[in-house]
């Protein structure tokens, strides 16, 4: 890992940008006056409907865009006196169509910005192949292909590691698994946000798709017509209370589905282990692979308590042969898990309501 420019306090804002505001030559102004923070080692994405502003407030981050007023600040420093190309190098970016160079390898494109900062040719090709198994890509298959022998989906692994390979304390990623089939962009959702987690990047994300916001977002800044900021929060608020007029109609049908595919089991939403004989009647035990495990997903929960026709299902703590029955899933304590997360979202946005006037 690379170290950060300059040590700052705990928590500060990798990335701030303050009133900033983009005027185009002919009149539009895409982005207001915003004021934004996004956290060292958070995935903050950007969502909102067609034209709002999000690519504009991305691109503002590495001065694709030049601000007409205010100012973004990127590890504590002004970028307006930053050295424009200095500061590419230090922040990844990518977008949709990728945007590999078609007459170099893989290996060549990764290998893009360790040229451009002198690294040795080994340093460069560790780099490269680590990258290329971290995207879930074969080395000795892929370094040699050109772009053009890639699938779309390969493509973007390949556009997602060239953007890692000098391990940049920040990535800008504007639509970045725009142009993959539905199957193959969750799957990379679900890498990235496990390489993103695993690396620490800090990471803005620019998408027009609810579903993805709620699955990567620590955060979710949810934005209208002029880069204006009409909610900042995390999965679970956005949805269980989603700002009135624009931000619930953006987030619209479909939001407790949504919520079954975020929130997680824990100890409190089972009946304790001992308790199957006078309590719920218990399903036979489930083959470990499909069991249910402290931590699952509610949807898996749902799927597992409709396979049971709706008797509690056993749910394992641990793995492997130390597993061991945590406790038993009802319907009633899904529906409680449920209201837990509900609540708990309910709480921190009143805080936050009341942080934000
Ligand atoms: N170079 C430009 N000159 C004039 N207007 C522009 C320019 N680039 C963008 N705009 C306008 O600024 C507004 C914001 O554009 P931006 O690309 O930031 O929106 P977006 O939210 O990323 O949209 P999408 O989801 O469609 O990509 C839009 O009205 C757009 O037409």
């Amino acid at each position: 890992m690379s170290t950060p420019a300059a040590p700052r306090p705990a928590g500060a804002p990798v990335i701030r940008f303050e009133q900033a505001r983009k005027e185009y030559p002919d009149g539009t102004v895409a982005v207001h006056g915003l004021d934004l923070d996004v956290a060292e080692h958070e995935l903050l994405v950007l969502v909102g409907p067609s034209g709002c502003g999000k690519s504009t407030t991305l691109r503002m981050a590495n001065r694709l865009v030049e601000l007409t007023a205010g100012r973004v600040l990127v590890e504590g420093q002004d970028i307006a006196r930053t050295d424009p190309v200095a500061l590419r190098r230090r922040i990844g970016y990518v977008i949709q169509n990728v945007g590999l160079f078609p007459h170099r390898t893989v290996g060549q494109n990764i290998a893009t910005v360790p040229a451009l900062l002198g690294w040795d040719r080994q340093r460069t090709r560790t780099r490269t192949a680590e990258l290329l198994e971290l995207v879930g890509l074969d080395p000795g298959v892929y370094s040699a292909r050109y772009p053009y022998q890639l699938s779309g989906g390969e493509r973007q692994r390949v556009g997602v590691a060239r953007a890692l390979a000098a391990d940049p304390p920040v990535l800008l990623m504007d639509e970045p698994f725009g142009a993959v089939d539905p199957e193959g962009r969750r799957r990379l959702q679900q890498e990235f946000w496990r390489i993103q987690r695993e690396l620490g990047t800090t990471v803005m994300l620019v998408t027009h798709d609810i579903d993805e916001a709620v699955r990567l977002g620590d955060r979710i800044a949810v934005f209208s017509q002029g880069g204006h900021l009409e909610q900042l929060t995390d999965a679970v608020n956005l949805l269980a209370r989603p700002a009135a007029g624009m931000v619930a109609d953006f987030v619209g049908n479909g939001r407790a589905v949504r919520l079954l595919g975020i929130g997680e089991l824990v100890a409190v939403d089972l009946e304790p282990a001992g308790s199957s004989s006078n309590g719920p009647a218990p399903a036979p035990l489930l083959a470990p692979a499909s069991a249910l495990r402290l931590g699952s997903r509610f949807d898996d929960a749902f799927a597992a308590l409709a396979a049971s026709g709706g008797q509690a299902v056993p749910v394992l703590a641990g793995g492997g042969a130390g597993a061991a029955i945590a406790g038993w899933l009802t319907p009633d304590g899904l529906l409680g898990a449920l209201r837990r997360i509900t609540a708990h979202a309910a709480d921190e946005s009143d805080e936050a309501a009341s942080a934000h006037r």
